[in-house]
């Protein structure tokens, strides 16, 4: 019985996949054309190639199914099947798969959204959007998990904007395509800090364009609240973003009316489902939407245990979307570390949640030397855009001071700021007017600063999860970055500890005479020295 139900699910799995390609325009691609894609710059825009990004695909990713212990486990990658499981080698070709997309328009977008894309300068999916995408154009309930920096945000957007808003083409009974006019909420985006609500409502507003913006409105603490219910009544969006607090008190006061919602996303889903946001979370999850009518996408770079099982409670049949894979939910142990193609996925969820490019170094210094060490290491890396993490404000603040008395230009960012203080030193960050900001785990989700090139823990992270956030406000979209813990000896074990967790190589590293200097390990050395004798 338990293998008819799971080989049930094989199938109508494998035809969700068929129905995907197809609808996406993907099947097109199957003339063997070939995989050896060569993105151009054009509009003057970045292409996968240009960031990095591998737009080839290896013999990795084959189309092997596997089916465990009667469990189904669909998966493109090709999985080492152990002795005495089950093994169907399924008719998926690499040509089929969702993310074989080169164009905004395989995916099945509509034209009037690709032509926002375009305006934006956007004309190549990233891997995970191409993935998450049709995914959910298909009405599935998926989480998404990618690393940090991937395109996460678009990867749920466009699918939004592609069935609500004037972007979006309705079908008539005759075949004819309009524009449907609605003028309830649609769609709810919740996310757990202001700075990343705000980011979301301006991604979205670009695509909008200047007469549309007013559909997205952003719902967010520490603004005035009788202002945005205003907003509410007088333009009547069809999205709103907001965070936590802030969505369900406007919800109870009953000014935002929710129960017809198609979409509900939880952005940094994993943040959104700590203590702190329990009850408010509670409110939205009841108040938005009905669960079997609404689609619900959680996202994050990190998906521990808890989010999967969030999925499975609140979803339906709720699929998990990686860069290059889509899988089903409950295929996942309920319980210790869970094995996904062939990855392990740690208990707290960092496998895969890093930029590839980014490189990872800790130095060594005394406490009272850590600011100097930090001036150090902005020069020899040639920083441009550094984000410094701490753990308490009133040291953030001495740091600034240090740093400013140093020559360096630095700018403190954290909640004692309120709204406007947050969002004008972000803006002088961007704009290059500040260097160094120094802030606290405020900052360490979502934040998008494109050119971010330094990453410094002055202060440990608490965990990996914490590191995996704060490391990836570097290296976005395939771009180059460092991420220098700066530490005491002490502290070193929690450093490897880290390391392991994350699966990346910290390496120890000094700043010297303007350079960074990675010291060679003793049993190197001496394999090389004995190879010199060998030469000899
Ligand atoms: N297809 C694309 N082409 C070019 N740029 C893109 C594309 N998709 C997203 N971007 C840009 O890449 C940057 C990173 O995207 P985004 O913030 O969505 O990443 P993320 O995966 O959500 O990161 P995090 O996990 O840190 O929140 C943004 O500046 C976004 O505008």
């Amino acid at each position: 019985m338990n293998t008819l139900v799971s080989t049930s699910r094989l199938f109508l799995f494998v035809g969700t996949l068929r129905k995907l390609s197809v609808i996406s325009g993907i099947s097109g691609l199957n003339k063997g054309v070939g995989f050896h894609r060569n993105f151009v710059r054009r509009n003057g825009s970045l292409s996968l190639e240009s960031l990095g990004f591998r737009t080839d695909f290896d013999g990795e990713m084959n189309g092997v199914m596997e089916i465990c212990n009667a469990e189904v486990k669909p998966s493109f990658r090709n999985v080492g099947v152990k002795p005495g499981k089950v093994k169907v080698q399924s008719t998926l070709d690499i040509e089929n798969a969702p993310f074989a997309a080169k164009t905004f328009l395989e995916l099945g977008l509509p034209p009037l959204l690709i032509e926002g894309l375009e305006r934006a300068g956007l004309n190549v999916p990233t891997d995970v959007q191409s993935t998450a995408i049709p995914t959910i154009l298909q009405n599935h309930d998926v989480v998404i998990q990618s690393y940090t920096g991937s395109g996460k945000t678009l990867a749920y957007v466009l699918p939004i904007l592609a069935e609500v808003g004037p972007l979006k083409k309705k079908k008539t009974s005759d075949g004819e395509e309009l524009h449907g006019k609605k003028t309830s909420v649609e769609a709810v985006v919740v996310a757990p800090s202001r700075e990343l609500a705000m980011q979301i409502v301006r991604e979205i507003e670009k695509l909008l364009g200047p007469i549309d913006k007013k559909m997205v409105q952003q719902l967010v603490g520490g603004a005035n609240r009788s202002r945005q219910e205003e907003a509410l009544k007088k333009n009547k969006p069809l999205i709103v973003v907001g965070t936590p607090g802030r969505l369900a008190e406007i919800s109870s006061s009953g000014r935002l009316h929710t129960h017809g919602c198609r979409f509900l996303v939880l952005d940094e889903v994993d943040e959104l489902l700590s203590f702190n946001f329990r009850e408010d979370m509670h409110r939205i999850l009841e108040h938005v939407g009905r669960k079997a009518e609404r689609r619900l996408v959680m996202v994050s770079a990190t998906v521990p245990f808890s989010v999967v099982r969030a999925a499975r409670s609140w979803g339906q049949d709720p699929l998990l979307v990686r860069a290059k894979e889509v899988l089903q939910l409950d295929s996942v142990p309920s319980s210790g570390p869970i094995s996904l193609s062939g990855s392990t996925l740690s208990t707290q969820g960092t496998v895969e949640s890093l930029p590839p490019a980014l490189k990872h170094y800790y130095c060594l210094t005394r406490s009272q030397h850590k600011i100097d060490t930090l001036r150090r290491c902005v020069h020899a890396l040639d920083a441009k855009y550094v984000i410094a993490f701490m753990n308490h404000t009133k040291r953030l603040k001495d740091a600034v001071y240090k740093l400013k008395a140093r020559g360096i230009m630095a700018a403190e960012l954290h909640g004692d700021l309120g709204k406007l203080g947050r969002s004008t030193v972000l803006k002088k960050f961007k704009g290059g007017e500040v260097r160094v900001l120094v802030t606290n785990e405020l900052s360490a989700r979502g934040l998008d600063v494109s050119e971010c090139d330094l990453v410094v823990n002055l202060d440990l992270p608490t965990d990996s999860v914490h590191y995996a956030h704060r490391a990836g406000r570097a290296g976005r979209l395939g771009r180059k970055g460092s991420v220098v813990t700066i530490c005491e000896d002490s502290e070193v074990f929690v450093v490897k500890k880290m390391e392991k967790q994350l699966g990346v190589s910290i390496q120890v590293c000094e700043f010297t005479e303007g350079r960074l200097v990675v010291p060679v390990a003793r049993d190197e050395k001496e394999k090389e020295q004995s190879t010199l004798a060998v030469a000899r």
